[in-house]
C-alpha cells in the first residue's frame, strides 16, 4: 500500500448509498481510493491488508475483533425489516432440520444469523455455501436460499420458493433489538500508525451521509435506475435501513455477538472496540 493513498472498501450494493453519496459527488480526495466488491470479499481484503479501512460484515468484525477498531456512528443496520437480507424457503422456519439450505458466498453476517436462528430453534439443516445472485444459480436439490443485498430485491425468489423470511424482522420479533449487518472498521495497526489520516477520512464520511440524506430523493431515484425499481419500493427501503450506530445499535451487536459465543459459532468473547480520535 502507497504511503499517501488510503485504499478503501466500498459495498457494490445500493444499500450504503446514501452513506457514499457526497464521496460520490465531489467530496472524494486524490489521497483515498474506492475499491467497490461484495462483503465477503471486503472482509479478505482487509483481513490480507489490501485496504486499511472499510464497511465489513459485522460478523467478520467478531471474528476478527483483535486486529480491527470500529468507526463510530457508522453501520448498516435495521430496526425490523431490512428487505435485502432474507431467507427463501419452500418449508416454514421451524420445519428445516436436515433440509439444504444454501447460502450466499457473498456474506458473514447473515450466515451466521441464519446458523444463529437455526440453533436457538436447536434445527440442523445442512449447509452449504455458493454463488446467489439470479435465479438460475439455485440448485434443484436447495430447500432454502439466503440471499443479500441488490439480488435480494431484483430476483424473481418467489418463482422458485414458497416463502419469503426478512431475517431483521425475524431478529427483532425474537430480540426486540435492531441488527447491525455492517460496520466500518479501520486496521488497528494503521489507525496507530495513521490516526489523522483515519479521523479525517471519518470526517468526509460523516459530511458525505450529511449530504446523502440531504439529497435523499436523488438517491432513491438513482437507486431505483440502477436496479430497475419502483422509486417507492427504494424509498420504503432507506426508510428503513439505517447507516448510524447509536446506543441500541451497539446493544443488538453485542448480543448478536455473545449470542453467537453461546451457541459455539463464535469460539471466543467478543470485545467491541472502537477508533477514538478525540480522546488522545
Ligand atoms: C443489509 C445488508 O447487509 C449486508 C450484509 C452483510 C453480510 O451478511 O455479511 C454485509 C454487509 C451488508 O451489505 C445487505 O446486504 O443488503
Amino acid at each position: 500500500m502507497k504511503e499517501s493513498t488510503l485504499l478503501m472498501g466500498k459495498i457494490d450494493y445500493i444499500n450504503a448509498s446514501p452513506v457514499y453519496y457526497g464521496l460520490d459527488n465531489g467530496l472524494l480526495p486524490d489521497w483515498i481510493k474506492m475499491v467497490p466488491s461484495p462483503p465477503a470479499v471486503l472482509n479478505g481484503m482487509i483481513r490480507d491488508g489490501k485496504i486499511a479501512m472499510s464497511p465489513v460484515s459485522s460478523a467478520f468484525y467478531g471474528m476478527n475483533h483483535k486486529e480491527l477498531l470500529i468507526l463510530p456512528d457508522l453501520s448498516i443496520s435495521s430496526h425490523g425489516d431490512v428487505m435485502s437480507v432474507v431467507l427463501m424457503s419452500n418449508y416454514p422456519l421451524d420445519d428445516l432440520h436436515g433440509r439444504n439450505i444454501m447460502l450466499t458466498r457473498e456474506s458473514a453476517t447473515s450466515v451466521c444469523l441464519v446458523k444463529l436462528i437455526m440453533a436457538q430453534k436447536q434445527m440442523v439443516p445442512e449447509y452449504r455455501t455458493g454463488k446467489l445472485k439470479c435465479i438460475e444459480d439455485v440448485p434443484e436439490d436447495v430447500d432454502a436460499a439466503m440471499i443479500i443485498g441488490d439480488a435480494a430485491m431484483t430476483q424473481p425468489w418467489e418463482s422458485r420458493f414458497k416463502y419469503r423470511f426478512d431475517l431483521g424482522q425475524v431478529w427483532h420479533k425474537a430480540t426486540g433489538l435492531p441488527f447491525v449487518y455492517a460496520l466500518w472498521v479501520v486496521q488497528k495497526k494503521y489507525a496507530q500508525q495513521h490516526p489523522h489520516a483515519v479521523a479525517a477520512a471519518l470526517d468526509l464520511f460523516y459530511q458525505s451521509r450529511r449530504m446523502g440524506y440531504d439529497h435523499i430523493r436523488q438517491v432513491i431515484k438513482k437507486g431505483a435506475q440502477k436496479l430497475n425499481l419502483e422509486e417507492s419500493y427504494v424509498d420504503r427501503y432507506f426508510k428503513g435501513l439505517i447507516c448510524d450506530l447509536d446506543a441500541p445499535k451497539i446493544k443488538g451487536l453485542t448480543y448478536f455477538f455473545d449470542s453467537l459465543y453461546r451457541h459455539g459459532i463464535f469460539s471466543e468473547k467478543v470485545d467491541v472496540q472502537f477508533f477514538a480520535p478525540y480522546l488522545k
